[in-house]
């Protein structure tokens, strides 16, 4: 029989709605009723880790969630299912697939709406969630994010509609496989991430969006020695206002690493425009491009590379490297 330790940390799914439909945290945790129904295959441990609406979870609680996980297989866990708040929950799954080497299974799972609203989906994302770590082929294929039937990479899954129960897409690749009536099938292999297993977690990691008439104030703003790295959503293919420039260099000279990363939803930045403030002056200057991640999924790997303690050249590589 399989073991799978679910660890609960708050978000919709452990929540309930009032008579005006406001959420919040509980002192009851609603999914403390959820029943196994595969009680003849599975045999669940249950732990609420903490229970926090995701905008409050920060990298020292992805952290400890890490270092809760890391204990689970000397301890006969075959599987890890963790619930999580939906609105940062594509970050601690990328954080845990960056920083845990998987011989287990790990999929992250939550609600979009929460316990007791009509055609609530938090008790079928735990379940199809519990089912997925189960599943004999689970195990290899880095941290899983299933919601709405559908898993995903955690290294590419985000969050695209603020209420719809469909909301969890990867942009570009689509999910790497389907809980089906009949199981989980999946249909696509990544590559796994390379595995840092970090003790601390870095600060002042930052995270800048572009804009059509961007200045060069946010990211003068950041150029402090206290700064341990930015990620700039840039324009299109990977380009930028021409008047950040001083401020980018300013950034670099004070060797802080600036990772560039695409602010549109699909494809990736790449140093194909040669016009002043294109994405081959910025690489020139050396702007480490980052292939495939959204802004905040790219802060996560700067952070936990800084957090690493890499130099600056195993940074730039692990950064830019698609899979790593
Ligand atoms: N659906 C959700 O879980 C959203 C909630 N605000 C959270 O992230 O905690």
């Amino acid at each position: 029989m399989k073991k799978i330790l679910v660890l609960h940390t708050g978000g919709t799914i452990a929540m309930s709605a009032d008579e005006s439909g406001n959420m919040a945290p509980g002192a009851q945790n609603p999914l403390d009723n959820y029943v196994n129904r595969f009680s003849d295959e599975v045999e669940l441990q249950t732990e609420d880790v903490f229970n926090l609406p995701s905008p409050h979870i920060t990298p020292a609680r992805m952290l400890e969630l890490k270092q809760r996980i890391a204990k689970a297989a000397s301890e006969g866990i075959d599987g890890v299912v963790v619930t999580h708040g939906t609105d940062t929950l594509e970050e601690t799954a990328y954080f845990l697939d960056l920083t845990l080497p998987n011989e287990l299974a790990i999929v992250v799972t939550g609600a979009m709406r929460s316990a007791n609203e009509i055609g609530s989906d938090g008790l079928h994302n735990l379940e199809t969630a519990i089912q997925t770590a189960s599943a004999p082929d689970a195990a290899d294929k880095g941290v899983l994010v299933v919601m709405n039937d559908e898993i995903h990479s955690a290294r590419y899954v985000t969050k695209t509609h603020t209420t719809n129960v469909a909301t969890f897409r990867t942009p570009t690749f689509g999910p790497i496989g389907l809980v089906a009536k009949h199981g989980v099938v999946f249909f696509e292999s990544l590559l796994r991430s390379t595995v840092c297993p970090i003790q601390t977690v870095a600060d002042n990691v930052f995270l800048i969006k572009a804009y059509a008439g961007m200045g060069p104030e946010l990211l003068e703003a950041i150029a402090q020695p206290t700064t341990n790295g930015v990620v700039i959503e840039a324009l299109g293919a990977g380009n930028m206002p021409p008047v950040t420039l001083p401020a980018i260099q300013k950034l670099l000279d004070m060797n802080i690493p600036v990772v560039l990363v695409s602010r549109c939803f699909n494809g990736i930045a790449q140093d194909v425009y040669d016009y002043e403030g294109g994405g081959v002056q910025l690489k020139q200057m050396g702007v480490i491009f980052c292939q495939g991640l959204n802004g905040q999924k790219a802060r996560i790997k700067l952070l936990v590379g800084v957090s690493a303690g890499m130099s600056a050249g195993e940074l730039a590589r692990f950064v830019a490297t698609a899979n790593s």
